[in-house]
């Protein structure tokens, strides 16, 4: 049974698509519950608050996947989970319109005063005056940030009547025309707006982005929002700012350590501020749980996540033309790790036809898994797999070449190491399946599946009779034999197919063989 643990008070009616599925049973909780054996579950769903660090990955020997309820991955360590083989997938956009709008609500909120007037009436008091705000139509906002959720604040600060200045390293120009923003330098954006709204992820190069320094380059009387993620505009530098005067108010959903505990930010009258709620609407959780539920639901079905954040983004459609190619490069690699039965400190894949037309990375990756799937000891995938190699020196390349060989596409595989370098090819053919074309050189032509052994030989009379004897004696029946040799009287090669796996005894009987140069027995 497939375990999965919702964490973070996950909506539990978006759980629906993991909660009618055969063979998955879904606990509600916490990784702090008592009732939850951390260690047997397979999928971890979490929102903002559960951390996702080494040490509670530690605890967790089964995960195979993480699901982040909403956008943000910041409190995930992706790293960790990466080199533990852990895909993680986040929902990206189903929070996008829940965020954008609170975000509106705050400017509109900061722009006129609105919590503090409302605490004010509560209070007793009538004071007109002190509340008097500005109006947002007419003014320039800068946003810092135009994603998914930087983009619906646009067209919403758009429909009433402000001009948008923006700031995306990553934006082009025709988009930024669609929405009827100007792409400007982030020094412009500082300079020449009146509300700055950061709606970048929090990362190296935007934790601090607004600082000591570039606050210095906004126009006084300036508003700023953070809806985003704590950090990202200095906190300690936005309250020196605020209380000299020059920063006129800022509206903060996020703080760098939620809750914020007694800090110098909540004691200004300027600032307003909600409890990290951007997302937290009826529509948006149910979308995230929905949107990540389902990602589980298909990684159960071992067919394609579309979100995730440590694997190549790929389509259904993509993924059902590259699904045989890549069950054939990690065949592949259980075949080259078998027969290089050495050290190993390159390995180089070369595609042609159209093998080379796909997203390659991910067959290298698959190869990988395959060729260190029975030498290791860690779990290796697709996501860990380049991780590994690292780890263990070896050297990863990958080529594309114009030769084909006469097929429609091949896949090489080369492998060096102590000294030897062993070399296989091979084809997927279209309604027919996946063949190898050839073994270190020799041709040959099999379907790489089951229980076989790879045999190394003289071309000499009789060997093949004597092989055939030792299997016969172990009642050993042969299901495909196929030979190959690179001229008469020299090297050759045989591969056999089985029905069942075969005695040790037996290979070794084999191994003693006159003329047997090497035997690998592989399971595919
Ligand atoms: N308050 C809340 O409850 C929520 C907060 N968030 C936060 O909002 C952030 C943005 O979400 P989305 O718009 O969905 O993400 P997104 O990935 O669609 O947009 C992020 C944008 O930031 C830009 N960017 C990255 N680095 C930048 C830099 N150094 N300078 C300027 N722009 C940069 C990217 O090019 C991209 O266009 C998330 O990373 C998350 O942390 C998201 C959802 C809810
Ligand atoms: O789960 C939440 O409410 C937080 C949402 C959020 O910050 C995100 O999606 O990045």
């Amino acid at each position: 049974m497939f375990q999965v643990l919702a964490a973070d008070s996950i909506k539990e009616e978006g759980l629906q698509p993991l909660l009618e599925q055969d063979g998955i049973q879904v606990h509600i909780g916490s990784v702090d519950s008592a009732s939850i054996d951390l260690q047997k579950i397979d999928a971890l769903i979490v929102r903002s608050a559960t951390k996702v660090t080494s040490e509670l990955l530690d605890r967790m020997p089964s995960l195979k996947i993480v699901g982040r309820a909403g956008v943000g991955v910041d409190n995930i360590d992706i790293a960790e989970a990466t080199k533990r083989g852990i895909i993680i997938v986040n929902a990206p956009d189903g929070n996008t319109i829940s965020t954008a709008e609170h975000t509106f609500a705050m400017m509109s909120a900061l722009m006129r005063n609105i919590p503090q007037a409302h605490a004010s009436v509560k209070n007793g008091e009538w004071k007109r005056n002190k509340y008097i705000g500005n109006e947002l139509y007419g003014k320039t906002l800068g946003i810092v940030g135009l994603g998914r959720i930087g983009s619906e604040l646009a067209k919403r600060a758009r429909a009433f009547g402000m001009s948008v200045k923006v700031y995306d390293p990553f934006l082009t120009m025709e988009r930024a025309e669609v929405l009827g923003v100007q792409l400007s330098s982030f020094d412009e954006v500082l300079a020449e707006t009146d509300i700055i709204s950061v709606h970048t992820p929090l990362t190296k190069e935007t934790k601090g982005l607004l600082n000591e320094k570039t606050l210095s380059q906004t126009k006084k009387g300036v508003y700023l929002l953070n809806c985003a993620r704590g950090g990202i505009i200095d906190e300690i530098a936005l309250a020196h700012y605020i209380e000299k005067g020059h920063v006129a108010g800022a509206a903060l959903d996020v703080f760098e350590v939620e809750p914020p505990g007694d800090h110098p930010l909540l004691k200004l009258d300027s600032v307003i501020t909600t409890p990290h709620l951007g997302a937290s609407t009826k529509e948006a959780q149910l979308n995230v749980a929905t949107q990540v539920a389902r990602e589980i639901s298909t990684f159960f079905e071992n067919k394609p996540v579309a979100n995730s954040i440590n694997l190549p983004a790929m389509s259904k459609e993509i993924y059902e033309k590259i699904q045989p190619y890549h069950q054939l490069a990690k065949e592949m690699g259980k075949i080259v790790s078998e027969c290089h039965n050495k050290g190993i400190s390159e390995l180089t894949a070369t595609y042609s036809g159209t093998a080379a037309e796909l997203e390659t990375s991910f067959l290298t990756k698959a190869l990988l898994a395959g060729f260190f799937e029975n030498r290791i000891d860690v779990k290796v995938n697709e996501v860990n797999a380049i991780h590994i190699a690292k780890e263990r020196g070896i050297m990863v390349g990958e080529k594309v070449t114009g030769n084909s060989f006469g097929y429609a596409n091949t896949i090489t595989v080369k492998a060096s190491g102590d000294g030897e370098t062993f070399t296989a090819r091979g084809t997927y053919i279209e309604h027919y399946g996946p063949r190898i074309v050839s073994l270190d050189g020799f041709n040959i032509d099999f379907h790489p599946s089951g229980n076989l052994l790879y045999i190394q030989h003289m071309d000499r009379p009789g060997v093949i009779g004597h092989v055939g004897k030792v299997l016969g004696d172990h009642e050993v029946n042969i299901a495909t034999m196929q030979v190959g040799r690179k001229e008469a009287g020299g090297e050759a090669i045989m591969v056999l197919s089985f029905d069942r796996p075969l005695p040790d005894e037996m290979v070794d009987k084999l191994k003693s063989l006159q003329d047997i140069v090497t035997i690998n027995s592989i399971i595919l």
